[in-house]
């Protein structure tokens, strides 16, 4: 069967592509006529189509053969937050992405778009349809954090228009939707541990929750826009739902959806923090002798409990943003999605 050839400017590499958002990124790729090839340390990407290869990173030899001919660069692989691993977050975030920007420099990459998050602003204190003016953390609550604002520093200084070598990222938050494998299987885990129960604070705390899709959307409308004239190039973009949430209302509609039983008791948050700092405390005293990895960290308390929700009016300025799945179509999705979570099953 002949192959298609395609222009060098649809031609893509997707970093992290193995993973629960770069998939789906990959997939839309591949439907607007990308020739597409996924780099990951995972070797779970078999979407017909693609070319796989599988490395670390940080090894710049195999990120030059991956990005050879390639003209876009999505790089959105990170260790999961739930990690906690400090010198696995320095090492991949921080110096991988070092080695990223050099080989896609190197081989004449054009164009680099990072998956950041929003969580480069949250201190652990309430954040209310915050712009991307918002500075960074000063106390990053979490080492994931402090090398997510690491790496996003790198990525947009390293934007240079008259090396023809444009960055830009995308700021999600709250990332949901088929395949995750964080948000729906933690929040049914707690509940099957009988841990649903409680509601942190009062319960009205707003957050963003970004459907997958919308997220995707983010990320291919930056790719497209990023040209030298553009006001996008060096920047940095919040990608939301544009429709915060009560934190508790969406919890509860995603179990309820599952059918299990929505919290309903309320617990002081400050207690609970604080609880949360004396766990990780102990954790970490403890670790030589045991290892044990606590639910309610205190990143988690803190994002369950305060507003966190940002304005995404910058993306619908200056890249014609809209979310195209609403929050109600993108949940029923969601649940939908994941029948082995249901409730007796
Ligand atoms: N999910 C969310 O709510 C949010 C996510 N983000 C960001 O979005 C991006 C994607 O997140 P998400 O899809 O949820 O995460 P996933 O863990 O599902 O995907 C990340 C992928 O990167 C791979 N990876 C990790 N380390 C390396 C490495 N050294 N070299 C090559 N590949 C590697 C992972 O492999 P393996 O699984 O084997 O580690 C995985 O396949 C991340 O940058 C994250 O920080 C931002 C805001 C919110
Ligand atoms: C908006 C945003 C950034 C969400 C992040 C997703 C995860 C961090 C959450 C997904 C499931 C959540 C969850 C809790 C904390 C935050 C999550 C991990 C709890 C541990 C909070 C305390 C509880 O009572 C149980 C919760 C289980 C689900």
């Amino acid at each position: 069967m002949a192959t298609r050839v395609r222009p060098r400017n649809k031609r893509c590499a997707v970093i992290g592509g193995s993973g629960f958002l770069g998939r789906h990124l990959v997939e839309k790729l591949l439907d607007r006529g990308y020739s597409v090839s996924v780099f990951d340390i995972c070797p779970s990407c078999e979407v017909p189509g693609v070319t796989f290869h599988r490395g670390d990173l940080c090894d710049k030899q195999a990120l030059l053969s991956a990005l050879k001919d390639v003209s876009l660069v999505f790089h959105c692989a990170s260790p999961a937050p739930g990690s906690d691993n400090r010198s696995l977050f320095e090492r991949v975030n921080i110096q991988g992405t070092r080695t990223v920007i050099e080989a896609c420099i190197e081989v004449g990459v054009q164009r680099l778009v990072l998956t950041s998050s929003a969580s480069v602003v949250f201190e652990g204190t309430d954040i209310k349809n915050g712009s991307e003016d918002l500075p960074y953390a000063k106390k990053p609550i979490d080492y994931y954090t402090k090398t997510k604002i690491e790496q996003e520093k790198l990525v947009l200084n390293a934007c240079d228009k008259e090396k023809g070598f444009l960055t830009v990222a995308i700021r999600p938050h709250g990332i949901f939707g088929p395949r995750d494998p964080q948000l729906v299987p933690i929040l049914v885990d707690t509940a099957r541990r009988g841990k649903m129960k409680f509601i942190i604070g009062d319960g009205t705390n707003l957050v963003d929750f970004t459907f997958v899709e919308n997220v995707v959307h983010g990320h291919i409308l930056a790719a497209e826009r990023l040209r030298p004239d553009s006001p996008i190039c060096g920047k940095p973009y919040h990608i939301t739902n544009d429709e915060p949430v009560r934190f508790w209302d969406f919890m509860s509609e995603v179990l309820v959806g599952l059918g299990y039983d929505p919290p309903r008791y309320h617990l002081p948050y400050i207690l609970v923090y604080g609880l949360a700092l004396l766990l990780w405390l102990l954790a970490v005293i403890l670790r030589p002798l045991v290892s044990f990895k606590p639910t309610f960290t205190p990143m988690r308390v803190a994002l369950a409990g305060t507003h966190h929700y940002y304005s995404c009016e910058r993306a619908k300025q200056d890249m014609g943003y809209k979310p195209l799945v609403s929050l109600k179509e993108g949940i029923a999705c969601t649940v939908q999605s994941y029948p082995h979570l249901q409730k007796g099953d």
